[in-house]
Order: structure tokens, then sequence, then C-alpha cells
């Protein structure tokens, strides 16, 4: 199927697929001062190729981004039914606050309701409260969960840890479960959960961001909108910051005196949270739910 004998069988979609590459990267010099996004047609293109390929079929622009635009909406809507449910929910326990047992008492969706932005003439609509809170339980699942994944396997490669880490836990709790105030005497789970974020970023890749202007930055010049990701990994593993830098080694922040400094306030150590204005909203809970999720599975 995918030998040489067979490419000549695609030559028609392949000729209106540069064609069409050609036509619409011309129309976008033509329109913006000579520049093109390469990029999106250059994939764009391929993806008409491989279509014609699978399907055997030649389908114009339209009718792919139709298809893919309604499968889009069709799952927005479905996000949309479903948390408006819970917004009115709490719309009417917040009316009502004994219409419903186990409700907290404040909540990320009251601050929302009434928020007023400058600038905004109005309160947030409802499917801008659907993306902010779906932004926020994003934010979280998988970047906490891939900090336990990593968490147990750490503790799985190294089982005298897991021994430290329990007499650290039942020294202060004894046969009780472990609770949020009880995190800060742990000092061995704290190291843990520091070396841990250290070694094993949860994104090996900060979210894309873009520079507005041109910068320098490490003596590379970045033009202004292009997308600028950097590898995490390479700060962990840098030995001008962190001694012996590939070790699984607690020690380095119970006795051998190194700091996280996670804030970024002193130096780029770890930004796993990113840094300064940009930095995640969530980090204490996420450090308190990696860290308790820790301890009570240890
Ligand atoms: C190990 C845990 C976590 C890591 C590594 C992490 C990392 C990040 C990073 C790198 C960003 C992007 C910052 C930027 O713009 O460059 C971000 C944004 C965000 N995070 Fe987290 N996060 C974690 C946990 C959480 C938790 C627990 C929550 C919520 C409870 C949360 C909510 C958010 C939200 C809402 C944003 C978007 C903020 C904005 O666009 O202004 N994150 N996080």
């Amino acid at each position: 199927m995918l030998s040489a004998s067979r490419l000549r069988d695609f030559h028609p979609a392949r000729v209106a697929a540069m064609d069409r590459l050609i036509a619409r990267i011309r129309a976008e010099a033509l329109a913006s001062d000579g520049g093109v996004w390469v990029l999106p047609n250059v994939r764009f293109a391929f993806f008409s190729i491989l279509l014609s390929i699978t399907f055997g079929v030649n389908l114009d622009k339209n009718s792919i981004i139709r298809a893919d635009e309604k499968k889009v909406l069709q799952v927005r809507q479905e996000q949309l039914d479903t948390v408006i449910l819970l917004i009115n929910r709490r719309r009417s326990i917040l009316k009502n606050p004994n219409l419903e047992l186990n409700v907290t008492t404040f909540s990320y969706i009251d601050s929302l309701l009434n928020l007023k932005v400058d600038g905004c003439g109005s309160i947030p609509t409802d499917p801008e409260l659907v993306t902010l809170c779906s932004e926020l339980i994003s934010g979280e699942t998988d970047t906490t969960s891939t900090s336990i994944e990593w968490a147990m396997a750490s503790i799985i490669d190294n089982p005298d840890i897991q021994d430290k880490l329990y007499k650290d836990i039942v020294s202060v709790v004894g046969d009780r479960s472990v609770d949020d105030p009880d995190l800060e005497k742990m000092l061995y789970l704290q190291a843990f959960v520091k070396e841990l974020l250290r070694k094993h970023p949860s994104t090996y890749f900060s979210l894309i961001h873009a520079a507005v202007e041109a910068v320098k930055l490490g003596g590379y010049d970045v033009p202004p909108n292009v997308n600028l990701e950097m590898f995490l990994p390479t700060i962990a593993e840098d030995e001008r910051l962190w001694l012996k830098p590939l070790e699984f080694n607690l020690k380095r922040f119970i006795s051998v005196g190194e700091t996280m400094d996670i804030t970024r306030s002193t130096g780029i150590r770890m930004i796993l949270f990113r840094a300064e204005w940009r930095i995640c909203p969530g980090l204490a809970i996420g450090m308190t739910h990696i860290s308790l999720m820790v301890a009570r599975m240890v």
C-alpha cells in the first residue's frame, strides 16, 4: 500500500494539495506584506494528501474544516450542558444554603458569578464561566496525577525512601490518617516532594509562550510571536545548579542545604510552576495535594 510503486496512484492528490498550498501561501503573502505562516498551511496540505491516501476521496478545505468544526462544537456543547448544570446547582445553594448537605462554604465559581473585570461591561456569561471552571479543573488533574505517578515510581525504585517516609509520617500521626496541618511537621516528606518535583517536573516542556516583541534570550534572538518552549529537565540536570543532579537524593534538601526556589526569587532552579506574574495560581494547592496524597498512599 505504501510502496514506491503505489506513490504514482496518489499523484493527483499530491498535485491538488500542492497547488492549493502554493495558492494559499501566495494569498497569505499578498495579504500580509510577504509574511506567511508556514506550519498550518503545510500541515493542512499533508493532511489532505493523507485523507486521499486513506479514504480515496478528494476533500476541499471547506468540507474538512466543516467536519472538524462540527465535532469541536459538539464536544463544546456537551461540556456546556454538563458544567452549566453544576453551576446552576451552586447558584441554588447560594440562594438557599440548606438545600443540600455537605456543601462547602466557598467555591471558585462563587468568586466568578458576579465578577466585574475592568474594561468589560458585564459579568461573565455562562459559557465564559464554563471555560474558566474547566481551565481550573484541567490545570490540576493531569499535573498532580503525573507527579503522583512519578512519586510511586521513585518509591518503588528506592525502598529505603519508602521506609523513611513511613517512619516520618507515623512519627507525626501515629495510627490516625494524615491531615493537612500534619504536613508541615513531616520534614522528610517535604524533602521528598521537593526532590520529586525537581527530578520529575510534571510537564517536561513548559507551556507555550510567545514574546510580544523581539528579545534576546540565552544569547538567541527571539522574534515576536514565535512559539517558545523550554525543556525543563535540562534545568534539573544542570551541574552548575545542582550537586550530582541525576541522583534522586533527598539529602540535598535535608542536610546539604540546596534550595528549591520554586517561585524564582533568587534565580532559575525549578520553574515547573513557571514564575513571576505567569506563575501557576494552583501552586499551593498542588503542593498540598501531592504531599497529602503521597502521605496517605505510603
Ligand atoms: C504539580 C502541579 C502543577 C504544576 C506543575 C502546574 C503548572 C502550571 C503551569 C506551568 C502553568 C502555566 C503558567 C504559564 O502561563 O506559564 C499553570 C497554569 C495554571 N494552573 Fe497549574 N500546575 C499545577 C497544579 C495546579 C493546580 C492544583 C491547580 C488548581 C487547583 C492549577 C491551576 C492552574 C490554572 C487555572 C492555570 C492557568 C492560569 C492562567 O492562565 O493564568 N494548577 N500551571
